[in-house]
């Protein structure tokens, strides 16, 4: 409980520094409403008293009393509701880029990665306007008990039994909730048939599948059965929603029965002298409120509980970054250059929650100043080796050292600013076209020079000459731009990746699977040549990983894995003359596959 009281005070201080006038604003107008509520009824009760005692200045008085009461309550109800999401939009202002940054600051992707930790970290990055949004229905859950606290103390005036009237207030809740209960069961009972309504629905209405069932001619048949499964959805829904609006109408029934027995009673009391006429419209104006008052205590409470999903999230997510930075032990600067290269050493790591390892004792020496080819069959560990190199993950066991130093001594965002990469699953940055590939080197975000040299390596200079605005593009559709092809966006990803001058390291990830074999060799061919420049120039390793064996044959070294394990390494032609070797075999499998 401490840690939400906590949460909620920083959101407090957000708000007021923020809105300074809107948050006051809320608190006074919740005040006010409360009172303007019970201002309503005691001036009524004073204009029928004063009014049946002739005292017609005093009637007057209260009347204007309950006529200001009254434009008070309908004028600041609204104001409470348009200040809400304007003081929720406030506070995540702050809330949001705290995640982004929690997020964004975690070295390993094991939090992005890990299906454990996704629904937690996807509950606070998603719904941080519920966690920003908690405090003011909390707020709200206070203003509705205050209100009905009041109501229940100017009820008692007139009579303790009008107490009695609460239960009746309350029960008719309960029967809200047995309706709407019978919707929601209904709705999930129904839901698979709901979506497979609307999959054939789109499936019969988009441009990408409506072409094929056209040409099918099962257009017809789509229809008929879309129609069928919206039929039985609704149908079912249909029944729920009018036992729904039964049980509604049986609790307000229960309420009408304890409503008239309490106006009985004040009218009892009032022909028995105990009370005046005033006090039974006053009872009757308050009573009439109290189911409403009532629901919105309830209502307001379980908006609140409803937000503990999301702030669980919050806090989890806060703590494991925390735990996460505090693991951060590299310190030690990266070297300007590599003189020995890079070693693992016995290097294994399985990914949370898998069987088997990713990489199973690797062991390997890259000299400095080599390109190296990593190749294997799918999910052989290729990409993984290459992330424990970024410091995505840490091995389970072993290390790796770059030029002698363990890469865990290393500080993550020094070497990282050492690193150039152009990963498989590249970002579509929907951004100006210049900008998509100056993020790739933030102190030159706005050099053009470096940019177009940049766009040539990856041989994009024709791309952005058939853009409109060339490198001033804007790149994403939903933006109001052009949107690109797979393999235009994977050529933005490499001229980014080639932005950095003088990277120790230089990663090419499938960089062209989404390109054509004359592209591919072509680009292949100019980051052949980049490597080798810098190599001469920082001792660079380039790492090169491909399916496609024909692009790694002038490597270096060719690391081939299988399965987690590094069976075979040596260049080209060594691999290539082991007899019944693994490169061997699927050199001459995939060589075949081409010739014939
Ligand atoms: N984030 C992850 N969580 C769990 N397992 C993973 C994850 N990423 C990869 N793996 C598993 O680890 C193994 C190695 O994956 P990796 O991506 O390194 O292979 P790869 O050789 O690069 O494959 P591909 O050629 O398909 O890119 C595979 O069995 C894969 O299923």
């Amino acid at each position: 409980m401490r840690r939400y009281l906590a949460l909620w005070a920083e959101m407090l201080r957000i708000s007021r520094r923020r809105a300074p006038a809107a948050t006051a604003a809320m608190f006074g107008v919740c005040a006010l409403t409360i009172a303007a509520a019970a201002g309503i009824a005691l001036s009524l009760r004073a204009v029928i008293d004063a009014s049946a005692h002739g005292t017609l200045g005093t009637a007057v008085a209260a009347a204007c009393g309950a006529a200001v009461c009254y434009g008070v309550t309908v004028t600041f109800q609204q104001t409470i509701w348009d200040l809400l999401p304007l003081l929720s939009d406030k506070t995540n202002l702050e809330l949001r880029p705290q995640i982004q940054g929690w997020i964004a600051g975690i070295e390993g992707l094991d939090h992005l990665e890990r299906t454990d930790f996704l629904d937690r970290l996807e509950g606070a990055r998603d719904n941080s306007w519920q966690i920003s949004i908690s405090l003011w229905h909390l707020v709200m859950a206070a203003r509705s008990g205050l209100q009905l606290g009041v109501t229940l103390l100017i009820l008692g005036t007139v009579s303790p039994w009008l107490l009695f009237l609460l239960p009746f207030a309350a029960l008719p809740l309960w029967f809200d909730h047995r309706g709407k209960q019978a919707v929601v069961d209904t709705e999930t009972a129904t839901a698979e048939v709901f979506r497979l309504q609307r999959h054939l629905f789109q499936l019969g209405t988009r441009a990408d599948s409506g072409k094929d069932i056209r040409v099918a001619g099962a257009s017809e048949e789509i229809a008929r059965r879309q129609a069928a499964a919206w039929d039985e959805a609704a149908h079912l829904r249909y029944r729920a929603r009018m036992r729904a609006a039964r049980w509604k109408f049986g609790g307000w029934a229960v309420f009408a029965c304890g409503f008239v027995g309490a106006l009985a009673l004040v009218a009892y009391q009032a022909a028995q002298g105990q009370g005046t006429a005033g006090d039974v419209v006053m009872a009757v104006t308050v009573a009439s409120g109290l189911r409403h008052t009532v629901q919105q205590s309830v209502g307001r409470t379980a908006s609140t509980l409803a937000t503990r999903t999301a702030i669980e999230s919050y806090f989890w997510l806060r703590e494991y970054a925390a735990a996460e930075m505090a693991r951060t032990v590299g310190t030690a600067p990266s070297p300007a250059r590599l003189d020995k290269g890079i070693a693992f050493e016995h290097v294994s790591y399985r990914y949370p929650g898998m069987d088997r390892l990713a990489l199973d004792d690797v062991s390997v020496r890259i000299p400095a100043g080599t390109v190296v080819a990593i190749v294997g069959e799918y999910g052989s560990g290729k990409t993984t080796l290459v992330k424990l190199l970024a410091k995505f993950y840490r091995p389970d066991d072993g290390r790796i050292t770059i030029d002698g130093t363990d890469l865990a001594d290393l500080d993550t965002a020094d070497w990282r600013s050492h690193i150039s990469a152009a990963f498989q699953d590249f970002g579509r940055l929907k951004t100006i076209f210049a900008e998509g590939v100056g993020l790739g080197d933030l102190p030159h975000l706005t050099d053009r020079e470096r940019i177009t040299r940049a766009v040539r390596d990856a041989d994009a200079t024709s791309l952005v000459e058939r853009l409109p605005q060339g490198m001033d593009t804007q790149l994403g559709r939903e933006l109001g731009g052009v949107e690109l092809s797979e393999g235009q966006w994977q050529r933005v990803a490499l001229a980014r990746a080639v932005m950095r001058d003088g990277p120790l390291l230089f990663v090419l990830d499938e960089p062209t699977a989404s390109l054509d074999a004359p592209s591919e060799h072509a680009i292949f061919e100019r980051q052949m040549e980049r490597a080798r420049q810098l190599a001469e120039h920082t001792g660079a390793i380039t790492v090169v990983v491909s399916h496609r064996f024909s692009t790694v044959t002038g490597a270096d070294l060719i690391l081939v894995l299988d399965r987690g394990r590094l069976v075979e390494s040596g260049t080209h032609g060594e691999l290539s003359a082991l007899d019944g070797g693994r490169y061997a075999d699927l050199y001459q499998i995939q060589a075949a596959a081409y010739t014939t």
